[in-house]
């Protein structure tokens, strides 16, 4: 008889006694759009790693595998470069370290803006690949079509709007955005293009809190929101970024944990410890 604690056994009754393997207790695309409105916001965060994924599900309604794995993972100084095989090996990896969170995965630049079918072949491989519950992609207008044609065909997709880094070389770089009469506008009418076309949820990010409101109080669907505003229906940070895994930040990131002291702590102990020969000890070591 096993001693292990449950979480840690292997369920090996599945395919014998069970061979239909039944569908996750997760949290679906229409219960998260169900929670448009002031009740409670929506909590997402960034995962790119199996072991990332388990610690944040429990806390989480929706785990984001974004292309921000460019800089956090691959030390990459944009997201342009980001692949489909890369978002499709760490989408798989989250979807493997959570069962509760939905499980949204970015789009790589080029995996969607030239056509609808180019990207219902693409995000269609991502769900396939990841198991995850939808796609998120960055744009407004433009790519109203492209959403409404992905909903209509049963993949549930995430608007992006506002500072959108793939657009970085148009861009010039990651400033905020809305600062003229005329770009706040053109924002709000992305916005209320994407949840026209029938986006599930819309990431506002890097804009004036002025423009978050502005589209929180007009789109039917829920705006979560990344250097945007309290008031939008959920937010969302880069998770390396609130642990204070990366050094570089954001304006918008708040700090929860200096993880990065924590390991350089335990780090040079380990060092110390291996140069002055008090590592390992007897109850590290293998005697006859
Ligand atoms: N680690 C990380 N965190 C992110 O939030 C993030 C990524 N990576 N990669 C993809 C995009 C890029 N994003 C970024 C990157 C840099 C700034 C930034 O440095 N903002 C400056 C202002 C820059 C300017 O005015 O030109 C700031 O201080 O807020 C903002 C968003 C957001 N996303
Ligand atoms: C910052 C969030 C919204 C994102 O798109 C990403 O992590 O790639
Ligand atoms: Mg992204």
């Amino acid at each position: 008889m096993s001693t292990l604690p449950k979480t840690l056994t292997l369920d090996t009754s599945t395919s014998r006694a069970n061979p239909t393997p039944q569908p996750m207790k997760r949290l679906t695309v229409p219960r998260i759009r169900q929670r448009k409105g002031g009740g409670e916001p929506l909590v997402m965060l960034t995962a790119y790693t199996v072991r990332q994924a388990q610690l944040l599900d429990p806390h989480c309604d929706m785990l984001l595998v974004g292309d921000s794995l460019a800089q956090v993972i691959y030390g990459l100084p944009h997201t342009v470069a980001v692949t489909m095989e890369m978002m499709a090996l760490h989408g798989a990896a989250v979807v493997r370290g959570s069962y509760h969170a939905a499980v949204i995965v970015d789009m790589p630049f080029g995996s969607y803006e030239a056509s609808p079918e180019q990207a219902f072949a693409n995000a269609s491989r991502l769900l396939k690949e990841t198991g995850a519950a939808a796609v998120k992609v960055e744009g407004g207008k433009v790519l109203a079509p492209t959403i409404e044609f992905l909903t209509q065909r049963g993949i549930p997709v995430m608007g992006h709007v506002g500072l959108t880094p793939q657009a970085v070389n148009i861009l010039g770089g990651y400033g905020v955005r809305g600062k003229s009469d005329e770009e706040a506008r053109s924002i709000v009418e992305d916005a209320v293009a994407v949840a026209q076309a029938g986006a599930f949820s819309i990431v506002i990010e890097g804009v004036l809190e002025s423009i978050a409101i502005e589209i929180t109080g007009k789109v039917a669907c829920p705006t979560i929101g990344i250097g945007a505003s309290a008031q939008c229906d959920g937010q969302v940070l880069v998770t390396d970024d609130m642990l204070g895994m990366f050094e570089r930040v954001p304006k918008f990131v708040k700090r929860y944990q200096d993880m990065a002291g924590v390991i350089d702590g335990a780090v040079k102990e380990y060092a110390e410890q291996v140069r002055s020969r008090s590592f390992p000890t007897d109850d590290q070591i293998y005697k006859g």
